[in-house]
């Protein structure tokens, strides 16, 4: 008997020896697309990915090997970091729920956020978004206008108190300390109809929460941290939502801190909405429109109170930091250029009397539109400074990636697609993407807003994202569902800023790093440990307008 068991035993490992053989050769092959060598087998190009500036790599290995690069992931896994047009266009748009997150990927969003949107995937997230979707629409964010620019407004008081505090009439500012909490209270009056109170209580519980969560818990990733994260793909679920919830981590205590706040303001908020709902009081903020949505009898537009609590959050993290940090870079890049800064002023000013000369005196949407150079900066600085720089995505079934244009492979063949087999695990390159010169012209890697305005400026390879055919706020059944949000209140806020300011460059500020943490956050070379760090001089802009007509 014990010799009859034994022979099973080594047959049974003989025939899984065999099986997994058979997969690895018989399984489609990613590996004659060229690709950077890797000289360490457990965490292939992952160090260098994940350890440089946001886009660095990218720049780096689109330069060399084209749009599409094969790169070693843990254990001599092959992985494809894309940023050719076609490719991502399929890839998010046409066959978006056959590529979904990854499921370390998607671990990390619940942390983050909790089981919401960012989380949800195939119907479950169909679901979600039908839910979302009548809180963003475009006519919903243009009614928040007035309260995007009244929060600037709140900020620039703020900024004019210090500088009135000053001898030269200019301070030095954080920007990215200021941005963060402004935008808190943006999102937590537009989307919650609630006042956070950020920026005038510094010691904000949930501001001094949110405040840094991406630097501290996904900057300067070590060897040990990457392959943590690159583990947590093969441990079952349950073990890793424990390991998530309950390891002791030092990074991760910050993120379950702020879970818990948010989540608790959440619950204050869903109580206060549902109270409301009672009364007969139809508020139109995003967070009464799902509270509304979940009261109804329709199980297609319900979610779970667990599912609501998430979306909150989902909403604060999503909507707050992307858009601050947006800000940052935009008011970095206006100081590198202060002739830019120059000519978005003039034209600020030229806006601003006409508007008081028809008896207004608040900016509107349609204003922002006919304000060409505001577009030409905005769309500029989100394509060079996609605070969202990379996505990650895992295909559920073999398939074939079209390509833009053909590329050659380790054998020397001309290939216009490329077939992937099942659990293919792809970086989409948003950063790589946006300087695609092909796109954006051959000085893409210039910020030069002139490209928005000239006829010839861009050219559409194929339709892609949502704004300026861009993939900053990404495309498809995953696009960014507050996009327009963004939008309006960056205008709202840039108007507010440069029209009152001028920011000049400090010593720190030229030797800003593109801090890469899940998103792309400013630093000061040598001292990231300070988290997100943007100072730039701060004085009140002339009001001579013979400077400015
Ligand atoms: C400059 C600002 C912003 C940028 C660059 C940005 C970028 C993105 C990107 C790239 C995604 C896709 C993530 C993925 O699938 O892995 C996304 C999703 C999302 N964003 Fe934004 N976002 C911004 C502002 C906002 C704002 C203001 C809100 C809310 C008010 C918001 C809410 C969301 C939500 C709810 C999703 C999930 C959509 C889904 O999975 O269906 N975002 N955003």
């Amino acid at each position: 008997m014990d010799s009859i068991s034994s022979f099973a035993a080594i047959g049974l490992i003989i025939l899984l020896v065999l099986v997994g053989i058979y997969r690895r050769y018989t399984r489609i092959s990613i590996a004659y697309i060229p690709g950077p060598p890797s000289d360490s087998f457990l965490l292939g190009n992952l160090p260098e990915y994940f350890q440089s500036q946001a886009g660095e790599a990218d720049f780096k290995w689109q330069e060399v090997y084209g749009d599409v690069v094969r790169i070693k992931a843990s254990f001599g896994e092959d992985r494809l970091l894309i940023s050719d047009p076609k490719a991502l266009q399929y890839i998010h748009q046409t066959s978006g729920y056959r590529w979904f997150k990854p499921k370390e990927r998607r671990e990390l969003s619940r942390l983050v956020s909790g089981r919401g949107i960012l989380w949800a995937y195939g119907d479950d997230h169909k679901r979600h978004r039908k839910v979302m979707l009548p809180g963003f629409g475009g006519p919903e964010a243009k009614s928040f206008v007035p309260l995007f620019s009244a929060c600037a407004a709140r900020l620039a008081s703020k900024w004019m108190d210090l500088i009135a505090d000053t001898k030269d009439q200019s301070t030095i500012v954080n920007i990215p300390h200021w941005a963060s909490r402004a935008t808190l209270d943006a999102i937590g009056e537009a989307a919650f109809d609630y006042q956070f109170g950020a920026m005038d209580n510094a010691d904000n519980a949930l501001g001094n929460a949110y405040a840094n969560l991406f630097p501290d818990t996904f900057g300067s990733l070590s060897k040990g941290d990457i392959f943590k994260q690159t583990i947590m793909a093969h441990i079952p679920d349950r073990l890793l939502v424990w390991l998530g919830d309950y390891m002791p981590n030092k990074k991760m205590d910050h993120v379950r801190h702020t879970a818990r706040l948010a989540t608790s303001v959440a619950k204050d908020l869903v109580d206060m909405k549902s109270e409301e709902l009672l009364q007969g009081k139809g508020r139109r903020d995003v967070m009464s429109l799902l509270v509304k949505a979940n009261a109804s009898e329709n199980t297609k537009t319900q979610l779970t109170l667990e599912e609501l609590l998430a979306q909150m959050r989902v909403i604060i993290m999503a909507g707050h930091e992307t858009t601050a940090n947006t800000l940052s870079w935009a008011l970095l890049e206006l100081s590198r250029h202060p002739e830019m800064q120059v000519r978005l002023r003039q034209e600020i000013r030229q806006m601003e009397r006409t508007l008081r000369e028809r008896g207004d005196s608040e900016f509107t949407t349609a204003d922002f539109d006919s304000m060409p150079y505001l577009g030409a900066i905005l769309k500029e600085t989100l394509r060079v400074h996609p605070v969202a720089y990379t996505v990650y995505r895992e295909t559920s079934n073999d398939d074939v990636i079209p390509l833009s244009k053909p590329i050659r492979t380790l054998n020397g063949d001309m290939i216009t697609e490329i077939p992937v087999p099942a659990g293919q695990k792809i970086l989409s390159s948003i950063s790589g993407y946006n300087r695609n010169k092909e796109t954006f012209g051959p000085d893409a890697h210039t910020f030069n807003p002139e490209r928005w305005l000239e006829p010839a400026g861009i050219r559409k390879i194929v339709p892609l994202g949502v704004y300026g055919n861009l993939m900053t706020f990404l495309g498809g059944v995953h696009a960014c569902i507050g996009w327009r949000f963004a939008v309006q209140e960056l205008q709202s806020f840039l108007v507010e800023l440069i029209n009152n300011f001028e920011f000049t460059l400090t010593d720190d500020a030229k030797k800003i790093r593109r801090e890469a943490c899940l998103v792309m956050v400013p630093t000061v070379e040598g001292e990231v440990d300070k988290g997100a760090q943007l100072p730039l001089r701060v004085s009140i802009a002339s009001r001579d307008d013979d400077n400015y007509c």
